[in-house]
C-alpha cells in the first residue's frame, strides 16, 4: 500500500525555490530517507507535508487521501507524526508529561466532561496514564518518568521527542535528523530503535539525515535532493555511486556538510 504520494511539490520563499517541483511515492513500512546537501530543501519538505507550509504547486497525498494544504493539527490527527531538527520538548515538564501532551488529540472527552471530571473524563484520564506508562516503557525510558525532560542526557531526549510522536500512534513518522549532535554508540543505539519501532509498531518511516552511515545502512530507499530538485532516488547502493548525488555533494566542498 502507497502511504505517501507527492506529485510535483514546489514551495518558493520570494525568488527562492526552495522545494522545486518533487515527487515521490512511499510505501507502507518502508524507511525512506531523504538526503542532501545543507540547504536543499529536505526541512521545508518536510514542512509541506505536515502543513507548515502549504505548496504552491503540487499536490500531496497521505493513504489515498489529498491533504495538500493541510494545517499541522490535522496532518497529526490524521497519522503522520514528527520529530524536529533541533529538539523540541517542553523541558520543564516531566518525561511522562510530555507525553501526555503528545496523546491529548486522541482523548475524545467534550470539554464540559473535562472540566467537571465526570466518571468519563477519569476514565479516559486513566487511560491516558496508562498508555503513556506502558509507551515509556516501551522505549525504556520509564525510569525516568517524573525526571524533567531538560535533565535527560541528549540521547534520551531525542527518544523521548520520538515517543512522544509515538503517542499519537502515527502511520508515517517523519523524524528530521534524529542523530544530530549524537555520538557512534547513540547512533547505533537509535539505529536499533528506529528498526525496532519499524517492524513492530507497523510504522512507515520518512527520514533526514546527515549521517550517511546510519542512513545507507537503515533506508530501504533514498532520495537525494539539491537545490531543492531531486537529484536521484533509488536504493542506498545506487544512489551511493550516482555521479549526480557525488557531485553535488564535492561540488559544495568540505563546507557543504556529509549529506
Ligand atoms: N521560512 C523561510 N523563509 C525563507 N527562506 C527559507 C525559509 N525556510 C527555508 N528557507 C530557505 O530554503 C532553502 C531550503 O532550506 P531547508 O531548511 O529546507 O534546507 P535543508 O535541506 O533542510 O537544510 P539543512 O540540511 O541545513 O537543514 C534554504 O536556502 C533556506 O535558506
Amino acid at each position: 500500500m502507497r502511504v505517501l504520494e507527492v506529485q510535483s511539490v514546489t514551495k518558493r520563499f520570494g525568488g527562492l525555490v526552495a522545494v522545486n517541483q518533487v515527487s515521490l511515492e512511499v510505501n507502507e513500512g518502508e524507511i525512506f530517507s531523504v538526503i542532501g546537501p545543507n540547504g536543499a530543501g529536505k526541512t521545508t519538505f518536510f514542512n509541506l507535508l505536515t502543513g507548515i507550509y502549504t505548496p504552491d504547486e503540487g499536490r500531496i497525498l497521505f493513504l489515498g487521501r489529498d491533504i495538500t494544504g493541510t494545517t499541522p493539527d490535522k496532518a497529526a490527527k490524521l497519522g503522520i507524526g514528527r520529530t524536529f531538527q533541533n529538539i523540541r520538548l517542553f523541558g520543564a515538564m516531566t518525561v511522562l508529561e510530555n507525553i501526555l501532551v503528545g496523546r491529548h488529540i486522541h482523548t475524545r472527552v467534550p470539554y464540559l466532561h473535562a472540566l467537571l471530571r465526570t466518571p468519563l473524563a477519569r476514565k479516559e484520564e486513566k487511560k491516558a496514564l496508562e498508555e503513556a506508562l506502558s509507551l515509556l516503557e516501551y522505549v525504556g525510558l520509564l525510569h525516568r518518568k517524573d525526571e524533567l525532560a531538560r535533565n535527560l542526557p541528549y540521547g534520551e531526549q531525542r527518544k523521548l521527542e520520538i515517543a512522544r510522536a509515538l503517542a499519537l500512534k502515527p502511520k508515517l513518522l517523519l523524524l528530521d535528523e534524529p542523530a544530530a549532535g549524537m555520538n557512534p554508540k547513540e547512533t547505533e543505539a537509535l539505529q536499533e530503535f528506529i528498526l525496532k519501532i519499524r517492524s513492530e509498531m507497523g510504522l512507515t518511516i520518512l527520514l533526514i539525515e546527515h549521517d550517511m552511515r546510519l542512513v545507507m545502512r537503515i533506508s530501504d530507499r533514498i532520495a537525494v535532493l539539491d537545490y531543492g530538485s531531486k537529484i536521484a532516488e533509488g536504493k542506498p547502493e545506487e544512489v551511493r555511486k550516482n555521479p549526480r548525488v557525488i557531485e553535488a555533494y564535492l561540488g559544495r566542498g568540505a563546507a557543504g556538510g556529509a549529506a
